[in-house]
């Protein structure tokens, strides 16, 4: 499938903040209920313009293509999966997977060791309700870390069993955000990131220990 190389960004369009700095003094954390939680921190990464940039000339990406029912159908947004030992498209992203493993070490007990792209090319680009349950995530409490590049698009939440009647959240994920998932939020909430009438380009970097996808 053809798409641009080159995408028109402007980052005065995004909030002017400070510049990010892999800290974690400013992250907060949403207890979602059931064990699951999410850990935000606004304008965490550093060189998020650049990384923008980097990322759309130079990441290999693909469309995904899924079987339902009888049919193979397209998935609406571009994927590059890097696994263990692969080098990340950008020195700041490694930069990221290695404070993010030190700072969540103790809670998770393991470093972050996989590193999935997602490309939104506009607001018709999204994915469905999920779970990253492939793994570990069915069965135990395990982290997803996610670094927002871009446009800003919505991460919405909502509890896998919805009986409870527990509300749909939404986070606003912004250029250079970090949002953990964490706690048993993989196995007991599902997340999205929906259509949206118009939105320009956004990339997104999941980071996973091993055997969680
Ligand atoms: O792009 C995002 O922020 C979420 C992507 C996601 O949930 C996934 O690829 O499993
Ligand atoms: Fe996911």
């Amino acid at each position: 499938m053809p798409y641009p190389r080159r995408v028109d960004f402007q980052s005065t369009l995004f909030a002017p903040g400070p510049a990010g700095d892999l800290g974690f003094d400013g992250i907060e954390r949403h207890e979602l209920g059931s064990g699951a939680w999410v850990d935000v921190a606004r304008g965490w990464l550093p060189e998020a313009d650049d990384v923008f940039t980097t990322m759309v000339a130079d990441v290999p990406w693909r469309a995904e293509r899924r079987r339902m029912y009888d049919r193979i159908v397209d998935v609406p947004r571009l994927v590059c999966t890097y696994m263990i030992g692969d080098d990340l498209p950008h020195p700041v992203l490694t930069a990221a997977r290695e404070a993010l493993s030190e700072h969540y070490l103790p809670e998770l007990g393991e470093p972050f060791r996989t590193a999935g792209c997602c490309y939104y090319r506009d607001g018709r680009d999204s994915v469905a309700w999920h779970g990253d349950r492939i793994g570990r995530g069915n069965t135990h409490d395990t982290m997803v870390a996610i670094v927002s590049i871009g446009d800003p698009r919505r991460l919405a939440l909502r509890p896998r069993d919805r009986a409870d009647g527990a509300e749909t959240l939404a986070f606003e994920m912004g250029h250079g955000d970090l949002l953990v998932m964490g706690g048993s939020c993989q196995r007991t909430w599902e997340h999205a990131v929906p259509k949206v009438a118009s939105a320009g380009p956004r990339m997104s970097v999941q980071y996973r220990p091993l055997n969680v996808f």
